[in-house]
């Protein structure tokens, strides 16, 4: 194909032939990146209401710097004497951001740095060898892709993406990437680690939840045996790459959403790019080196009923440095029904969501377009 036909002239009039630039735009916006464009294809124009604010043109758009400090979870105090301490900060996290970064974490920094280095170099290979992996089928254990939903989008968002599923590990294994040679053997490790931790922070979590939890008086019904059900639940990874974009205040890397799990362990390199929102407003999360965002999903806010709330949060974008994140999604297997845990609710707190299921949450999202918080407002009963 000719790339002169999907060039944008001044006045972004750029289709001579609709098909061919629909072709363009599926390869995704490292191959658009690196062949045309001095301005952004209107394929990729937010509305001006959506569109990242307080930026002009050529500006990294930084809204509302860093007048927030996201909650700090210091993992190694969990242990000590702190406990209770660290637990009530956790609750105020969960409860009033949805969302905290936590360091210490006990990760060696050689697997998470191993995650990144192979996340990138994945996108560094050709475009026939990522091609590959590329599919419309939301079941399918690995996907390479480009937006958010590249079947329904619109509006498309400055994204690549590589998910892959990770449990049971040993029947996913053989469909994840076979290039780079390493892939492989530095996102089992990876995997594991996250997967640990995932079960560490929900272990905190259900105790501050004051659902017991202590060695020596724990009953299932008091956490509704979850942490049970978490052990052998679902993870799905998400390596998102954001190549640098022509005009980053027009458009988002993704739009805003929840994620749908209990908890997701975000990994980003040093370059800014995710926001949350707070209060209404948005706000970046500064990166800290070698730590994790935190984010709550539908999931734990279904089973809190309520009382944790997923956060709502996107990607921007930038004019100049390349962005590289890794979403760990973690929940109870795909077959189990999430509900509010009795515990939870009572009279003067009855319960606020209906049963739901994963098979309900991938119809929705295969069938359309992301929302904000749209899939979980069709679960509320109040
Ligand atoms: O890249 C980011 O910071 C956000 C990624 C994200 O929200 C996701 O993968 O669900
Ligand atoms: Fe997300």
């Amino acid at each position: 194909m000719s790339l002169s036909m999907v060039r944008v002239d001044e006045n972004r009039k750029e289709e001579e032939d609709p098909l061919l630039e629909s072709q363009l735009y599926q390869k995704g916006v490292k191959h658009l990146s690196e062949n045309v464009v001095a301005k952004l294809p209107k394929k990729y124009i937010w509305p001006v209401s959506e569109r990242p604010n307080n930026a002009t043109k050529g500006e990294v758009p930084y809204t509302f710097k860093s007048n927030l400090n996201l909650p700090i979870i210091d993992f190694a105090e969990l242990e000590g004497s702190n406990r209770s301490q660290i637990l009530k900060a956790l609750a105020n996290a969960c409860e009033h951001y949805g969302c905290f970064q936590v360091v210490n974490h006990g990760i060696p920094c050689d697997v998470t740095s191993s995650m990144m280095d192979v996340g990138k170099r994945f996108f560094e290979l050709p475009f026939e060898e990522r091609e590959k992996y590329m599919t419309s089928n939301m079941h399918s254990p690995v996907r390479y892709g480009t937006s958010f939903n590249q079947s329904k989008d619109r509006v498309f968002s400055w994204r690549d993406f590589l998910k892959f599923m990770c449990h049971p590990l040993s029947d996913m294994l053989p469909h994840w990437p076979s290039s780079p040679m390493d892939f492989r053997k530095l996102a089992v490790a990876y995997v594991n680690e996250t997967k640990h931790l995932f079960l560490m922070l929900m272990e905190a979590i259900v105790e501050s939840l004051g659902l017991a939890i202590t060695n020596n008086n724990i009953t299932r019904q008091d956490n509704d045996n979850i942490l049970e059900e978490l052990k052998d639940g679902s993870q799905l990874m998400v390596v998102n790459f954001y190549p640098p974009c022509p005009e980053p205040h027009l458009t988002l890397g993704m739009p805003p959403h929840s994620d749908y799990g209990f908890l997701t362990l975000l990994l980003q390199d040093e370059v800014e790019g995710l926001q949350i929102q707070f209060q209404e407003k948005w706000v970046t999360v500064q990166p800290i080196p070698g730590s994790f965002v935190i984010n709550v999903g539908d999931h734990l806010e279904i089973f809190s009923n309520g009382r944790y709330k997923s956060v709502l949060h996107r990607a921007i974008v930038n004019s100049t440095r390349p962005r590289i994140s890794v979403a760990s999604l973690h929940s109870v297997p795909v077959t189990t029904t999430i509900r509010p845990c009795p515990k939870l609710t009572t009279e003067t707190n009855p319960r606020r969501y209906m049963d739901t299921d994963f098979a309900t949450f991938l119809e929705y999202a295969s069938s359309s377009e992301p929302k904000k918080k749209n899939f979980l407002e069709s679960r509320k009963l109040i």
